[in-house]
């Protein structure tokens, strides 16, 4: 049985794979912190409370905040007795080839996404994640990871103008009902709303252009619905990208092995 965390800046997911199905997945926020005794209570507090008695003997890792991976890896050795698979470091296999400049350390969850991406669709495709930041990924025919776009993240830029302004106030992000806005909340998340659509048309027709070929466009993460809600943006919508290209991953170093 495989335990699968996929660590970003702001949420941690936990997903127990039994080699052909997903038993469970839990959310929590990322501490760095929290220790391995802590994630471990945490962890099977949660399995027995969904009577899920199974062994795991397995661990991968994806973390966007490298301080955590220390404790993940204790608590792999110490409650699981497995060494865990963390991916971005040398002992990992990617499937895919990374051409990026040389000495760049491209995010862990990205070069997920593109794994997940190319084995999920296959061809030409960019891979926009709405996470802390919102991330596109070019995905070449062949799978390769061959660049990006990191802009800020949704939720982000709305804590961006709370923080920076003092007039302005705390904000969840939702489509307004039209552009202009009649009060400060209707106003930040038109800007945000409106703003967010424009970028993401934008900066995918500016990615085709420069690859001079068609591609397909697969969101994940919990916002992309509402963006894809108001206008056609992604040709596909995969709920569970980076925890599906965590599998893929371990399996491919399971056959390598
Ligand atoms: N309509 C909504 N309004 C505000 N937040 C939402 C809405 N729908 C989903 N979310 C939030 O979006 C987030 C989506 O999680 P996702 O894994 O994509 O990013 P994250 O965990 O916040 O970022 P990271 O992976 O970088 O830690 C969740 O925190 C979820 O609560
Ligand atoms: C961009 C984030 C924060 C998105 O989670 C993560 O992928 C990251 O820390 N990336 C490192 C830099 C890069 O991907 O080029
Ligand atoms: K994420």
């Amino acid at each position: 049985m495989l335990l699968a965390i996929d660590c970003g800046n702001t949420n941690t997911v936990f997903a127990i794979w039994d080699g052909e199905q997903f038993l469970a997945h839990w959310r929590t926020s990322t501490e760095w912190q929290r220790t391995a005794d802590q994630y471990y209570v945490w962890l099977s507090t949660l399995m027995k409370l969904q009577n899920l008695d199974v062994t795991i003997t397995d661990v991968i890792v994806s973390s966007t905040v490298p301080r955590v991976v220390f404790n993940l890896r204790v608590m792999a050795d110490r409650y699981f007795d497995t060494r865990p698979l963390v991916v971005g470091k040398p002992d990992c296999l990617l499937p895919v080839d990374v051409r990026v400049d040389e000495g760049t350390q491209v995010g862990p969850d990205r070069l997920v996404n593109t794994v997940a991406g190319h084995n999920l669709y296959g061809g030409d495709l960019i891979v926009v994640d709405f996470g802390t930041a919102t991330t596109f990924d070019v995905v070449a025919g062949d799978g390769a990871y061959v660049g990006g776009v990191i802009a800020p993240g949704v939720n982000l830029s709305l804590e961006a103008l709370h923080q920076a302004a003092a007039a302005l106030p705390h904000v969840d992000i939702s489509k307004p009902q039209a552009v202009i806005g009649t009060n400060t909340v209707a106003c930040m998340q038109s800007g945000v709303f409106w703003g967010y659509i424009g970028l993401v048309r934008e900066i995918c027709a500016r990615i085709k252009a420069e690859r001079a070929c068609k591609m397909r466009v697969i969101s994940t993460g919990g916002l992309a619905p509402l963006f894809q809600q108001s206008e056609a943006l992604f040709d596909a919508f995969e709920d569970d990208l980076t925890i599906h290209g965590l599998t893929v991953i371990h399996a491919f170093n399971e056959d390598a092995a």
